[in-house]
């Protein structure tokens, strides 16, 4: 794709985001980036962040960069398209630019303060299950774990990159000829201007909890709650979870919306919704369920335990339905739905030693969490072993404590990524919430070593009589553990509590 530097400014000008330049139109660009170490001849570089630093303008002109989109002029010798905001003109220039490449395909965008990645996956499965039974492609989605675009299959480094990567991700789906796109939009992307431009097809949200407030993320829970509540200025069909909290606000913001058209709503036990919920029976493996939707009733088998995932299976069921897919590949494709780290049990042969490693990290999941525990395992105690990640979502060690204290039995507090934070003072914040609504909770030393907390919590329920579950909360699968900055290898506390059964196993 090549285009001339005058036809990008004509398009922000246009748009209203064009304050001065360029002084000669003539380039041609060949490429977008806003990394300087990415800038090649051809480049339009844009400058934005708040750590950007005149020297990367500097070194993209050394590289060949040909103009640079920006919000102040840098007075340097290259031609400067100068605008209000550089964040909206971001996805405007590759929308142009790769050419609306997310029209060639349908399109799904998720959103929830919780389960987007599990409900991202189980659309991704039907679809590709779908897509089989008609020699289609494999479906692509970009989820906060993994990113699938036909091009690259790679970890994700965000859960909905900013907008330059995105646009060049849609295009790479475009090019390969997959007919169904699946995506997270986090309330970042939403406030930034990362998915402007776009239009899918059906939007969901799945339920709205504090997080994400603290000094890199949102100010305040209105601003993150607005934020994503812009999802629906995206979307032709809405999906509502009808027993999200704020859900008169919800729907009036989806009923605002010039954009949305439709709208369905779901719950996992009101009649109200649209497509409700009953004669849930749960065991270790997985759930089945009867869904209703007016006249139709069809028994599904959802192959997660965690009543919270029947919610993720209907956003992902009523997505399916939207574009015309038949239940039984619907059943077929969540009967054995897995999102790995998400809602893991482990059992030892002799039934001694139970854990559930999950990727509860916040105050929804940790409840929902708990509560899960407490229905798969009742008359148990349910102890947590758990941390909080350092610089960001700072809230969470109070909201957790809190759920904690209420709900669970005894806490192990133990290290998450704690970054540039101190894990033993990020511990001590979610201890004293814990003591502020529960005194006489049970709470252990803090153990810095995640592993040697594990192992505590798991060989100290042995010695009780009651039956205890062990909730490993917060990291999930991940095989990293990030400190200051950077991600160190990790055993993950999914492979560790297996080995650790497997050896008790072998010791029995
Ligand atoms: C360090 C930091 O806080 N960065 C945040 C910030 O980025 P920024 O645009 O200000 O960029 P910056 O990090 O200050 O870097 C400055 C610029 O210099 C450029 N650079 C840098 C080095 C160099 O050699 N050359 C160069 O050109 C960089 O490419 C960048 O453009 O503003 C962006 C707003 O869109 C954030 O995404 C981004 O957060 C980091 C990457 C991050 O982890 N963000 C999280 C909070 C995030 O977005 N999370 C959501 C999920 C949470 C949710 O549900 O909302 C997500 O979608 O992943
Ligand atoms: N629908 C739901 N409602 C409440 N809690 C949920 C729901 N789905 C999952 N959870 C909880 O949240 C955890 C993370 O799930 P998932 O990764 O799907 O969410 P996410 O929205 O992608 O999270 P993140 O923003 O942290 O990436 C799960 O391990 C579980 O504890």
């Amino acid at each position: 794709m090549t285009f001339k530097l005058s036809d990008i400014a004509d398009k922000l000008s246009k748009r209203g985001l064009l304050v001065t330049g360029p002084d000669n139109g003539n380039a041609t660009v060949t490429s977008l980036t806003y990394d300087s170490r990415e800038v090649s001849a051809g480049t339009l570089f844009f400058c934005k962040g708040a750590h950007f630093r005149v020297d990367y303008l500097k070194a993209a002109q050394v590289s060949g960069a040909v103009a640079y989109v920006s919000e102040r002029d840098y007075g340097i010798d290259l031609p400067a398209l100068i605008v209000k905001d550089v964040r909206q003109a971001m996805p405007i220039v590759a929308n142009y630019f790769y050419d609306q490449p997310w029209q060639a395909y349908k399109l799904a965008g998720i959103t929830g303060t919780k389960g987007k990645t599990t409900t991202t996956t189980f659309l991704k499965k039907i679809l590709d299950c779908y897509e089989k039974s008609v020699g289609g492609k494999e479906t692509a989605y970009f989820s906060s774990t993994l990113t699938y675009d036909g091009v690259d299959r790679k970890p994700s480094a965000l859960t909905t990159p900013e907008s330059l990567p995105l646009f060049e991700q849609l295009d790479h789906v475009r090019q390969s000829g997959i007919d169904f796109l699946t995506m997270e939009v986090s309330s970042q992307a939403l406030k930034y201007h990362r998915v402007d431009e776009m239009s899918f097809d059906v939007v969901g949200f799945l339920n709205i909890s504090t997080d994400h407030i603290g000094s890199s993320e949102h100010p305040n829970f209105e601003d993150y709650f607005q934020s994503k509540l812009r999802l629906f200025d995206y979307g032709r069909l809405a999906v509502i979870n009808w027993n999200t909290d704020y859900r008169d606000q919800v729907l009036a913001a989806a009923e605002a919306s010039s954009s949305i058209e439709e709208i369905i709503t779901f719950s996992r036990d009101d009649s109200a919704a649209d497509y409700w919920v009953d004669e849930i029976r749960a065991d270790d493996n997985g759930q089945t369920f009867k869904v209703h939707h007016g006249d139709e009733v069809e028994e599904i088998h959802l192959g997660m335990p965690g009543i919270f995932n029947i919610d993720n299976a209907l956003m992902a069921l009523i997505m399916a339905r939207a574009y015309g897919v038949s239940y039984t590949i619907i059943n077929q494709a969540l009967s054995d739905a897995k999102a790995e780290g998400r809602m893991e049990v482990y059992r030892s042969e002799d039934n001694q030693v139970k854990a559930i490693v999950d990727y509860a990290h916040n105050k929804l999941s940790m409840e929902q969490l708990i509560e899960a525990a407490h229905s798969l395992f009742p008359d148990h105690l349910v102890w947590v072993v758990t941390g909080s990640a350092g610089d960001k979502g700072q809230s969470r060690r109070q909201d957790m404590g809190q759920v904690i204290g209420q709900a669970a039995d005894k806490a192990y507090l133990t290290s998450d990524d704690y970054n540039f934070e101190d894990p033993s003072a990020i511990a001590s914040e979610i201890a004293q919430a814990i003591y502020e609504v529960n005194p006489d909770a049970e709470v252990n030393d803090f153990i810095h070593d995640r592993h040697a907390a594990i192992s505590q919590a798991l060989s100290d329920a042995q010695e009780l009589e009651q039956g205890v579950v062990v909730l490993v909360a917060g990291k999930g699968s991940d095989a990293y553990f990030l400190i200051n900055g950077q991600k160190e290898d990790y055993q993950a506390d999914t492979d560790f509590i297996q080995d650790y059964i497997n050896h008790y196993n072998s010791q029995k």
